[in-house]
């Protein structure tokens, strides 16, 4: 007699871990490291001799030293945001990156600025020959997507200084089936998937260039007393700054909001050695406390208010342009909450535009989830008013912020890219990633509140069926598998889990086994 095959009314059998809560000298030559792609190019390849791997006893920094980029006078520093703000009473305020300082003489904002008449001496096809060539190297510093495009990045720093795990070149995937069947037959669907990464986010492109950065100061001839480098986070900035402080042998310091973050963002500071203070209070609380703490003692600010982190956040915009084969794609959609990514990806448009590598700007669209939605707001009101608030708990843990620190910096982004703010409601951030895994992705809630904003966008015509899209995936769905555990059991409240796909409980018989398949399959054997 066959068993009953009973679906399993929770997923707590297969699982035993606690529920956690919720130039150079401007010449227009080519720099030393720069192998262009062209036609002849395979021919001489096959005609050169191999070439020898660099001696035993030299390492790939070593080789890279041996080996100097030409000397160029591209510089960037930090001036008041946005670009063309007047500095209180100083119009010509500016700071070099080897200053430590976060807000301008006003309280404001900065930004990087780059020289941008010295690259422009160069026409947009070196540009893009450039990065093209240094893609899939392991050549220091350039196997990084963020530092081959070091010159748009820091481009005075010593490759000596670079603390990089060669982050970035990030896979763009097309999305078939979600748009084809999903999305009234989308055929230009695309999932940049940034969380991808070496610590499971896109924070790792920031983070690479604030911690080398910090290395350069603690290093001889600078030699700044910085005793550590902190920040408060929803889980994926502590992550990525502990694994950067880690692999540079640089203490970190993380505020984290106490039981708001998933355990394995929490594991991951942890692990890497961290100092992890975690705090009974949400992350707007933690971050204003970071900020206290860090004008009192030598730390350095890790936040995304510290304008280092978006040089290299803005590669992915860049990295995009090089996947498409420099061609513009028509939408960005991009999960926010502090902020500071949606004005990277501007700022990466931007400078291919301005510098020729491209001719116009995708529009952006900034997903807010809900629960954590001031930026939404602000957009409905016109931009006439914003309010921060206290931001309700999310399943976009990272995103429950209510009072973004860029939210200067994202209305910039918007504006200047004929940009939409969109929302979504826990159901449809959660309906949106898990429709998503089942066409073969395993997207994080927050990649969820992106689709849910294009689902509601395709369904208003707003983008239509043949626009090239791209949703920007910002973290690694195994990040946040409790939340889809909960969806999977049918655990959340006042939610029907539309794809919930829990498994099957069934004894180990053959007729049982049998009967089951008999039922999933049927019309199908
Ligand atoms: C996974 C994830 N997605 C999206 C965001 C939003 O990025 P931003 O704070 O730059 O708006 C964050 C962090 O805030 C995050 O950790
Ligand atoms: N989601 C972020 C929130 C802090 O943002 P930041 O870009 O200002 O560091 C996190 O993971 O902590």
């Amino acid at each position: 007699m066959a068993a009953a095959a009973t679906h399993a009314s929770s997923l707590s059998f297969l699982l035993s871990r606690p529920h956690s809560s919720s130039p150079h000298q401007l010449r227009l030559r080519r720099p030393a490291d720069h192998r262009v792609r062209c036609a002849t190019d395979a021919s001489a390849a096959a005609a050169a001799p191999a070439k020898h791997r660099r001696a035993a006893d030299e390492n790939i920094r070593e080789e890279a030293a041996r080996h100097p980029a030409p000397n160029n006078d591209f510089s960037a520093w930090y001036e008041p945001f946005p670009p063309g703000a007047p500095g209180g009473d100083n119009p010509d305020e500016r700071y070099s990156l080897d200053e430590i300082v976060y807000r301008s003489s006003s309280g404001g904002l900065l930004d990087v600025r780059h020289d941008m008449e010295a690259l422009a001496r160069f026409p947009g096809s070196y540009w893009r020959d450039l990065f093209d060539s240094r893609i899939g190297r392991t050549t220091w510093p350039y196997g990084s997507g963020v530092w081959s495009k070091k010159e748009f990045v820091l481009p005075e720093i010593d490759p000596e200084h670079i603390v990089s795990l060669f982050e970035g070149n990030s896979n763009l995937f097309w999305a078939e089936r979600l748009g084809r069947d999903h999305l009234g037959g989308m055929k230009d669907l695309w999932v940049k998937h940034c969380g991808i990464s070496h610590t499971g986010s896109f924070k790792d492109l920031g983070m690479t260039v604030l911690v080398s950065q910090v290395n350069r100061l603690r290093r001889a001839p600078l030699s700044r007393p910085i005793a550590g480098v902190g920040c408060a986070s929803t889980g994926d900035t502590s992550a990525a700054l502990s694994a950067y402080c880690a692999a540079a042998g640089i203490p970190a310091i993380v505020f984290l909001p106490a039981n708001r973050i998933s355990l394995e963002q929490l594991i991951q500071p942890i692990a890497n050695g961290a100092t992890v203070l975690s705090l009974d209070t949400d992350f707007d609380g933690c971050m204003r406390l970071i900020r206290e703490v860090t004008a009192e003692l030598p730390i350095y600010l890790a936040n995304s208010l510290n304008s280092l982190r978006l040089e290299g956040q803005k590669t992915a915009a860049i990295e995009i342009l090089q996947q498409f084969d420099w061609e513009v794609p028509d939408w960005i959609i991009v999960p926010g909450g502090n902020l500071g990514n949606i004005y990277a990806f501007y700022k990466g448009f931007e400078m291919c535009r301005v510098l020729g590598l491209v001719d116009r700007l995708p529009r952006l669209v900034c997903a807010q989830a809900a629960n954590a939605n001031p930026l939404y707001r602000y957009y409905k009101s016109g931009w006439t008013e914003f309010q921060p608030q206290v931001a309700e708990p999310t399943f976009a843990s990272a995103i429950q912020i209510g009072d973004p620190v860029s939210v200067d910096r994202a209305v910039v982004a918007l504006k200047a890219t004929n940009g939409i703010v969109a929302e979504a409601t826990e159901e449809e951030l959660m309906n949106a990633m898990s429709l998503a895994d089942r066409t073969g992705m395993f997207a994080c809630p927050h990649t969820g509140v992106a689709l849910a904003a294009l689902f509601k966008l395709r369904e208003q015509r707003v983008i239509g069926p043949n626009d090239r899209t791209v949703v920007v995936s910002t973290a690694h769905g195994l990040k946040f598998s409790q939340s889809k555990i909960d969806y999977h059991d049918r655990k959340i409240e006042d939610m029907a889990c539309k794809y919930a796909n829990p498994p099957v409980s069934v004894k180990a018989d053959f007729g049982a086994v049998m009967d089951v398949l008999k039922t999933r399959l049927k019309g199908k054997l």
